[in-house]
This record gives structure tokens, C-alpha cells and sequence, in this order.
């Protein structure tokens, strides 16, 4: 997929990985709707944007990925904007054992919420133009984070959400690819939860155990998570794939035959 003069969603994308993924899409050509609740943020980087690509390359919107309405709303303006979404990047997720219930609602329905309206928008099906949606997962989403119980159950709740969506575009025939980006540790705010027990919970004395885990894998910086992010977008034989990132490398996960 060539990404010059196409329409790219992210949600998250203030900062850290979401800010990563729009500045390699706009580096190639696309124009980018960033949605994130952080208004502050987003502002000055869409201005910081604007500086570098054009005033006319990006839009931010601030939006909650845990309401419905906003996502919409987000959608329909992009869209009055732009044009109807190719792209779609739901990337926005935090850690929070504590409130947990609300990591599932940011990590888990929010990129359900996400790639139900990016389905609805360029589903072939229906009017749309197809596209691609990459979910972001983590390496926690394909093997146990233990300070994280609930974080690592809403990634592989994007895991195998994404691997479903991917089968079910390729036996109805949407004509939309769905990829999920799995890296290990990244040099980004959310590392800051390792040391923050109202993060942690109940489950702040894993700290070691997580420091041991950042010790083996390493900490990665971002713009080599967007290079691979870029080749999920790009490559359209790229469907239902988990790419794992790691310091050492990158690789396509495989699952069990069942
Ligand atoms: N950094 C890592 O080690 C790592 C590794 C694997 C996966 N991830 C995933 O990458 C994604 C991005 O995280 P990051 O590492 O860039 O962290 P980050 O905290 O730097 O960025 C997260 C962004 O999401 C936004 N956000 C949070 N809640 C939101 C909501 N309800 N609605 C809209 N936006 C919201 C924040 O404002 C922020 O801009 C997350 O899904 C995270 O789980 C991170
Ligand atoms: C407090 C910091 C939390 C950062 C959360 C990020 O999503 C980064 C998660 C990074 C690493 C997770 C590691 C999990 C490791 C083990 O479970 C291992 O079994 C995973 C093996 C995965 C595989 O290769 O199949």
C-alpha cells in the first residue's frame, strides 16, 4: 500500500508509540488524524506537525477511546477532513492494576470500539474503500507479564481479537487487513507504572521480577517499533499477522494449529 495522499486514524497518538506511528506515516505521504484524551499534548504536537509536514497533513482531536460518542465523533471529522479512513491504528492504552476495570475498557474495548467504526468505514462490503487496521498488542499479549495480570490479559485480548477480525475480513471478503504489533519493552512514558504502586496494585512487589524482565529484553527506542509498524501498514500480504518486536529482532509470531 502506497500511503501518499491516504487517510490514517491513531488513537494514543500524543505521545510515545501512537506519536511515533503518525510521524512514520506522515513521512510517508499520509495525512493522520490524532485522537488522544491528552488535549494539552496533542496540540503541541500537532503544531509541532505542522511545522514540519504542512498545516493541512494532520488534525488532532481529543478523544477517550473508552467513549463510544467520542470515537465517533472522531471518525466523522476525520472523515469531513480528510475523507474516509485507509488506515487505522488503535494504539491508546495504559497500565493500571489498581483500577483495572478501566485498563480493560482503554486496552481492550477501546480497540474493539476502534476497529468497529474503522470496520464500519472502509469495509468493502458497505461502501468503503478497505485498508488496514493494526492493533497495538505487546509482548505481553503473547506470553504472561506477572506484575501486570490484567494488562497482559487485554493484550492478548488484542491478540486474538485481531487474529479473529483477520479471518473473518478474509471469508467475508472486506477487503480490510488487520495486524497486531507486539514489542517488548519501549522507552516510553508507561514504563514510568513499574514504579508507581497506585499502577502496580496489589502487585507492586513484582517489582524485581519486572526489573529482571527489563534487564533481559532490553529497552527499545521507538522509532524502531515504527519502522515495523510501517511494514504491517504497507505490506498487503500482511493479514492476521502478531509481529513481535524485541531488541534483538523482530519476528512474525506462530500460533498452534488447533
Ligand atoms: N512502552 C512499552 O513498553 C510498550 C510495549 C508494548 C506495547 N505498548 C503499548 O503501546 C501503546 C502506547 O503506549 P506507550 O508505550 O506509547 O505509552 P504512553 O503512555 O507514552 O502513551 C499512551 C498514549 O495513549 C493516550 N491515552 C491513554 N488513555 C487514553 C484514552 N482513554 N483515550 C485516548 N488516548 C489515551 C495517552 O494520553 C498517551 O498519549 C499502549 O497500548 C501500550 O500498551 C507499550
Ligand atoms: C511495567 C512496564 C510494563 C510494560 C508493558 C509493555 O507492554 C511491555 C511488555 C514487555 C515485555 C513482556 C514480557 C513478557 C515476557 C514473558 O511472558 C515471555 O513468556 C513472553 C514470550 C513471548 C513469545 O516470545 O512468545
Amino acid at each position: 500500500m502506497a500511503l501518499t495522499s491516504k487517510v490514517a486514524i491513531v488513537t494514543g497518538a500524543a505521545q510515545g508509540l501512537g506519536r511515533g506511528f503518525s510521524e512514520i506515516l506522515l513521512q510517508n505521504g499520509a495525512k493522520v488524524a490524532l485522537l488522544d484524551v491528552n488535549e494539552t499534548v496533542g496540540k503541541s504536537l500537532k503544531e509541532t506537525f505542522d511545522n514540519q509536514y504542512g498545516p493541512d497533513k494532520s488534525l488532532f482531536l481529543s478523544c477517550n477511546v473508552e467513549s463510544e460518542e467520542q470515537l465517533k465523533a472522531a471518525f466523522q471529522k476525520t472523515i469531513q477532513t480528510f475523507g474516509r479512513p485507509h488506515i487505522m491504528c488503535n494504539n491508546a492504552g495504559i497500565i493500571n492494576e489498581s483500577n483495572w476495570e478501566k485498563a480493560v475498557s482503554i486496552n481492550l474495548m477501546g480497540v474493539v470500539r476502534g476497529t468497529y467504526l474503522a470496520l464500519e468505514h472502509m469495509n468493502k462490503l458497505t461502501g468503503g474503500q478497505g485498508g488496514v487496521v493494526v492493533n497495538v498488542g505487546s509482548l505481553a499479549g503473547l506470553g504472561p507479564l506477572p506484575c501486570t495480570p490484567v494488562y497482559t490479559a487485554t493484550k492478548h485480548g488484542v491478540v486474538g481479537f485481531t487474529r479473529a477480525m483477520a479471518a473473518a475480513s478474509d471469508i467475508s471478503g472486506y477487503g480490510i487487513r488487520f495486524n497486531v504489533i507486539c514489542p517488548a519493552f519501549v522507552q516510553t512514558d508507561i514504563l514510568n507504572a513499574l514504579y508507581q504502586p497506585e499502577k502496580t496494585g496489589q502487585f507492586s512487589s513484582l517489582i524485581e521480577n519486572t526489573k529482571k524482565l527489563i534487564e533481559m529484553y532490553g529497552i527499545i527506542e521507538v522509532p524502531d517499533v515504527s519502522k515495523n509498524f510501517l511494514q504491517l501498514v504497507t505490506d498487503e500480504t500482511k493479514n492476521g499477522e502478531a509481529l513481535a518486536v524485541l531488541q534483538k529482532g523482530c519476528s512474525y509470531v506462530t500460533f498452534p494449529a488447533l
